[in-house]
């Protein structure tokens, strides 16, 4: 087991937003946190990450209780965040970006990422390696995004709304790496609104609903029963 929480509860001081949250990914899976605006998936990604404090549960990565560890402690275990809006340096070059980060995060990597394999996954990325983050188009700081975070050679691979504000070409250029990612073994939590593309490319789904999870099971569950989506999901 990668990820395991339990029973979690967060929020911002007296405000609480999850109630009691359980959720695990095994080494090797893909799951996705579905949901509609406001239900939580922010806050659940945050608090796993460190930057928000745990009320009550527990949180096991790796096989370590990480419920008072700081981000960066985080980090260096080995989970990577792809965050929502990408956060590129404006003052780094592409290289400079995939230089930067370069660790080796997880043990068990048989093949490491390089930055010269996160050119092979995004050959438009290897075009533009002198050009500075904020000379990049949307889906080309997407693809940097994830890079980055690959380059860490991350256990567990989480992306923040990878997808959002990308057009449909480009979208479904980042959906088919991370099918590539999948296939290679990356273990992957996706938080995402694309219902339909993410039941192909994941094995496992959790909806939240106001802080709780309301449904959870793998991609044939959720495609058989439409309700969910328009239940939870507003599809
Ligand atoms: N910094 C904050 N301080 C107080 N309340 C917050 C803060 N950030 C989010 N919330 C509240 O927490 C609840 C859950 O928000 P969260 O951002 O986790 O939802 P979400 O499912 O990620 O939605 P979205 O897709 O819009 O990001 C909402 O009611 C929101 O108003």
């Amino acid at each position: 087991m990668i990820l395991e929480v339990k029973h979690l509860e967060s929020g911002y001081g007296a405000s609480q937003v999850l109630f009691g949250v359980d959720l695990s990914i095994q080494s090797g899976q893909v799951v996705t946190v579905l949901g509609r605006n406001g239900m939580g998936k922010s806050t659940l990604l945050k608090t796993l990450f460190g930057a928000l404090p745990i009320k009550k549960g527990e949180v096991f990565f790796a096989g370590q209780q990480i419920n008072t560890w700081t981000t960066d402690k985080i980090a260096r275990a080995g989970m990577a965040i792809v965050p929502e809006g990408r956060h590129c340096f404006p003052n780094l070059t592409v290289k400079e970006h995939l230089t930067a980060f370069v660790a080796h995060r997880n043990p068990q990597t048989s093949k490491p990422w390089t930055p010269e394999r996160v050119f092979e996954l995004f050959p438009r990325l290897r075009e533009r390696q002198n050009n500075m983050g904020n000379q990049l188009s949307g889906g080309e700081q997407q693809m940097l995004a994830i890079g980055r975070a690959l380059v860490t050679n991350p256990k567990l691979l989480i992306l923040d709304e990878a997808s959002e504000g990308l057009a449909p070409k480009i979208r479904e250029e980042i959906w088919q790496c991370l099918d590539v990612l999948r296939a290679q073994g990356q273990t992957i939590l996706i938080i995402d609104k694309y219902v339909q593309r993410l039941m192909r490319l994941a094995d496992h789904h959790i909806i939240l609903e106001k802080g709780q999870v309301v449904w959870q099971g793998d991609s044939a569950q959720l495609g058989a029963d439409p309700t969910l989506w328009e239940r939870y999901l507003g599809v």
